[in-house]
């Protein structure tokens, strides 16, 4: 490896002292598992240096011995499986020894979350995006090829956990020895149920002191009906039986029943953008082959493409001549167009058309939120880092919005409030930008009363998920608010202050089931509204972090609904302005005026902080005036000192909104909708 990185170095020999330093750097990276591309598009005026994408050899310990012909590799040895589970039980760290134990990696302590590739999921300790390896393992003397998607726990990802699942006949659930079933466990089981594939449930942690795995697979027999031999215990940390984890999925899972003499067929189950190659899909071969070279078509838009480079992940990518039916690999086919490649089309030769796989269900939105860039003159590069992250993150709606404050942007639709936040994060670290978030909001609903407006409208009923846009209860006859059904996992000496939680978010209880002795789980109907921002934070502290929640759509349900907006000094902030419950209406506008108070630093002169429901204030906390002299300090001295604190000052101006001539914060708008109630 030193050796290739030297004679790297050496070859730009002409090349200037520092271009050849930020070369070898930029080598560096691609080969400790980081993307170039994301390094370079921050730094733009890197885009004249050299790229080693497909020609720098992956860094395998086994490259050159794996380097076997894919065409020969019988479909009867191919096992294709995910890792699913609650957050935190495992998932990446049985990855990473799986990745050690069959030679795709070397096997060192610095090996953690290997496959957790994005800043903000090695920031933050989560998985969101769900990613392939393919790894080649020996069992009675046969090779197989054994390809694993290891995927995020948290329920805002769960549509990656959906789309993997397609790609698989097997799935490894994952749960802790000291833990237990969670809410998050009880969902990926379902998930894996439903598409009929085979789980191999997997008790991880037994190296805990705490562990006990027998009631582990007592409350796995009562909840999924699968008998507790059929468990197998590890230690991920550890390694402890993880071999054995590999041998039961070569013996449980099927091989995928796919044939390499029917036409070719393949299923984009997921997709990135590279800034040189365009287009980077991860395809599922469902039938056939596909070489380098062949022209191939999308059933989508029907645009046919050659194919330019195919081959696996392991994990890093390695060029093969072909993929083979039952082989899930990566594709470039020249789609330079990031609406090209959509998530669950599928792919054909030119001329063998195929009738399309069956694709993915759409991801449905649970909160919407508006996205403005900062300055408008960044509305171009905003658009285009929007776009290419959402085909990496399909899961995200866009559509155009505008508003008077805030110029030119676009409503995004997520699948939770941690999705928006890690979206938002990736825009600024992976893209640089510049982004104003406005506050979150659910789709509502209102059946309209006004024959003009539904003639406007097209139907009498309309999904409202921008506040700006409620109609005036003069012109409907009845609002509608999302309802979810609520899983909660819970020791049951925490089911008094949760019940009495929920009772407060205006939930109802379903019903409720010890699964253990002590571990009760609960099922709640609740309006999405009230749990979307801040109700899993709750949970998680009054519980000292023992419960679990999931939920699930429920479908609609009238509610009582006014728009409340929040004024600075008189001026509505278009990014507060939300659709309340009439009856949380005065502890919400009070709340919004006490927290806003706390996060707005206090300026030059007084600020009312008011919340009003039409003209009417229900709410106020008045802003004391003060002057931050950040010149106070600095007596007498060198001029360019000061220069310097006033260009701090300005930087940090960077990062506020400024509403009338007040500046507010950027993560104000969202923080101040964290509630605090128990
Ligand atoms: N003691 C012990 N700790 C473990 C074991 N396996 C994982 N952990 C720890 O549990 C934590 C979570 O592990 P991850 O592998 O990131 O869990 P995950 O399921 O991938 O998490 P998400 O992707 O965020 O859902 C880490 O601190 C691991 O070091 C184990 O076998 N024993």
């Amino acid at each position: 490896m030193a050796t290739m990185a030297l004679s790297h170095l050496k070859q730009g020999s002409k090349t200037p002292w520092f271009r050849r330093i930020l070369e070898f750097k930029m080598y560096k990276r691609k080969i400790q598992g980081y993307s170039i591309t994301q390094t370079m598009l921050r730094h733009r005026w890197m885009k004249h240096l050299p790229v080693f994408s497909s020609s720098v050899q992956p860094i395998s310990t086994q490259s050159d011995k794996d380097a076997i012909d894919l065409s020969k590799f019988p479909v009867e040895r191919i096992r294709n499986f995910s890792i699913i589970a609650h957050i935190d039980h495992g998932k990446s760290t049985l990855a990473d020894r799986l990745l050690e134990i069959t030679g795709a990696i070397v096997t060192t302590e610095k090996n953690k979350q290997v496959l957790d590739k994005l800043q903000v999921e090695r920031e933050r300790g989560i998985t969101v995006k769900a990613q392939t390896a393919s790894l080649f393992y020996t069992h009675k003397g046969h090779r197989y090829l054994l390809n694993l998607i290891d995927t995020p726990g948290h329920v805002d990802f769960s549509y990656e956990v959906s789309r993997s699942i397609s790609a698989c006949q097997g799935v490894l659930l994952i749960v802790d020895a000291n833990q237990g079933i969670q809410a998050q466990t009880v969902a990926n089981f379902y998930l894996a149920f439903e598409a009929g594939l085979t789980i191999i449930p997997v008790i991880n942690k037994i190296d805990l002191k705490n562990a006990d795995p027998e009631r582990v697979e007592a409350q796995i027999e009562k909840v999924f009906d699968i008998p507790r031999e059929e468990c197998i215990r590890i230690s991920a940390k550890l390694g402890t039986n993880v071999d054995r984890v590999l041998q039961e999925v070569v013996e449980r899972v099927p091989a995928p029943t796919a044939s390499k003499d029917d036409v070719f067929k393949a299923l984009v189950f997921d997709s990135g953008f590279d800034h040189y190659r365009g287009v980077v899909a991860n395809v599922a071969v469902f039938g056939g082959r596909v070489r380098k070279g062949d022209r191939i078509a999308s059933a989508f838009l029907g645009k046919s493409y050659e194919v330019q480079e195919l081959g696996l992940l392991r994990p890093h990518e390695q060029p093969t001549d072909g993929l083979y039916a039952g082989q899930v690999g990566y594709m470039v086919a020249g789609m330079k167009d990031v609406k090209e490649a959509q998530i669950g089309d599928t792919l054909y030769h030119q001329q063998h058309p195929v009738d399309a796989l069956p694709g993915f269900k759409p991801a449905k939105a649970m909160v919407f939120a508006g996205m403005y860039p900062m300055d408008q003159s960044e509305y171009t590069g905003l658009r285009s880092a929007i776009d290419k992250l959402t085909l990496n993150d399909s899961s995200v709606t866009v559509q155009k919005d505008s508003s008077m404050a805030l110029g030119a942007g676009w409503r995004l639709g997520f699948l939770g409030l941690l999705h928006m936040e890690v979206f938002n994060q990736r825009l600024e670290q992976e893209y640089n930008a510049n982004v104003v978030v406005t506050a979150p909001t659910v789709p509502y609903k209102a059946r309209l009363s006004s024959a003009r407006l539904i003639k406007e409208h097209g139907s009498e009923e309309i999904t409202i998920v921008n506040p700006a846009q409620f109609p005036e209860r003069s012109v409907v006859s009845e609002y509608l608010e999302p309802m979810v059904v609520g899983t909660i996992l819970t020791p049951d000496t925490f089911t008094g202050q949760i019940m009495s939680l929920c009772l407060n978010r205006r939930a109802t209880q379903e019903n409720m089931l010890y699964i253990d002795e002590h571990r009760v789980m609960m099922k709640y109907i609740f309006p999405l509204n009230e749990i979307v921002v801040d109700f899993y934070d709750l949970l998680k502290s009054l519980s000292s972090g023992y419960a679990s929640f999931d939920y699930e759509n429920a479908g609609y349900q009238a509610a009582d609904l006014i728009k409340m907006d929040i004024l600075l000094n008189g001026k509505s902030v278009e990014e507060l302005t939300m659709i309340v419950h009439r009856q949380r209406a005065y502890s919400m506008g009070k709340a919004m005026c006490e927290r806003l108070k706390g996060s707005i630093p206090r300026q030059m002169f007084e600020i009312a902080v008011q919340a009003a429901i039409g003209s009417k204030v229900i709410a106020r906390e008045t802003i004391k005036p003060f002057r931050k002299n950040v010149l106070a300090k600095c007596y007498g001295g060198d001029i360019t000192r000061k220069l310097k604190l006033l260009k701090r000052q300005a930087e940090g101006k960077k990062k506020m909104r400024r509403i009338g001539n007040i500046d507010v914060p950027k993560d104000a708008f969202i923080n101040v909708l964290k509630r605090t109630d128990k």
